[in-house]
């Protein structure tokens, strides 16, 4: 279907950002669609992260605006930004070491979970049946990212990909509608890789939402995503398909230098 004709499901308007004396990030437009795997690439220091952090509003944008499908974004805070459907994985990885797998998948639940402090105390039966139904969706989530084997093992204790999977896990526990992935296949060796690969699409497929990636991995990047957008020093240097992007002279010289 021609983009012209679907709406985006997120889209970023002239949005920038001020650290002191230094733009990080400037006269940003981009838009992202919907069941849509696209690649956000650019030198180091380009402003990648920078922008995952105005996204999830973490950080506040300095100039611009951000609309995720169509409501603007500029009040939410990150815990809104999350609630309201962008849920985010860390170019280090981040979960609680010292809980379950299970445990950790859970803690993404908070979204949409109905009981009160109340009902957790006196464990009511509200408590009761949510978190019943929690637990169920934690095992679909563990299933789905193959990782049921290792339902109670401690988080720190799983293998370094499947720290990755999990934490993508739990950024699906929050039902987002849009995914950010902040470096995933960092630190893997090449079957990581691969596999990784394979689950970012099957996680598009089965929940139907839209991924935006950050990575160094051109290779991954050329293979897996459907649109590129490319950073340089804080700005819009190209974007297109991954085609377009691989003989765009501009985008060579930005990676290559003159
Ligand atoms: N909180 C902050 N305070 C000051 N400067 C910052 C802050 N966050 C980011 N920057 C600066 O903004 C610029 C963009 O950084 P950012 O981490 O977004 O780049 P990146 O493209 O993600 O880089 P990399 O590929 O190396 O991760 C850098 O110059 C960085 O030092």
């Amino acid at each position: 279907m021609a983009e012209e004709n679907r709406q985006p499901i997120l889209e970023v308007q002239d949005l920038g950002i001020d650290f002191g004396g230094l733009t990080a990030v400037n006269n940003l437009n981009m838009k992202i669609y919907p069941e849509q795997i696209d690649g956000l690439i650019g030198p180091n220091g380009a402003g990648k992260t920078t922008v995952f952090n105005m996204l999830t509003k973490v950080y506040q944008p300095t100039r611009g605006k951000i609309f995720l499908e169509g409501k603007d974004m500029e009040k939410l805070n990150p815990v809104e930004a999350s609630q309201a459907g962008i849920a985010r994985t860390f170019q280090n990885i981040r979960l609680f070491y010292n809980m379950s797998v299970i445990d950790n998948v859970k803690t993404g639940m908070h979204n949409h979970i109905r009981y009160s402090n109340f009902d957790a105390i006196f464990r009511t039966g509200r408590f009761r049946r949510e978190e019943k139904e929690a637990e169920k969706e934690a095992e679909e989530l563990l299933e789905i990212f193959h990782l049921s084997q290792y339902a109670s093992l401690t988080a720190g204790n799983l293998p370094y990909g499947q720290q990755r999977r999990l934490e993508i896990a739990r950024a699906m526990a929050t039902r987002p509608k849009l995914l950010l992935l902040d470096e995933p296949a960092a630190g893997m060796n090449p079957q990581e890789t691969e596999e990784l690969m394979a689950m970012i699409r099957e996680v598009r497929d089965h929940f139907k939402i839209a991924i935006l990636l950050i990575e160094h991995d051109m290779q991954l990047v050329m293979r897996i995503c459907e649109h590129i957008t490319v950073l340089n020093y804080g700005m819009l240097l190209a974007e297109g398909t991954p085609q377009e992007i691989q003989n765009n002279p501009e985008v060579i010289k930005a990676y290559i230098g003159d």
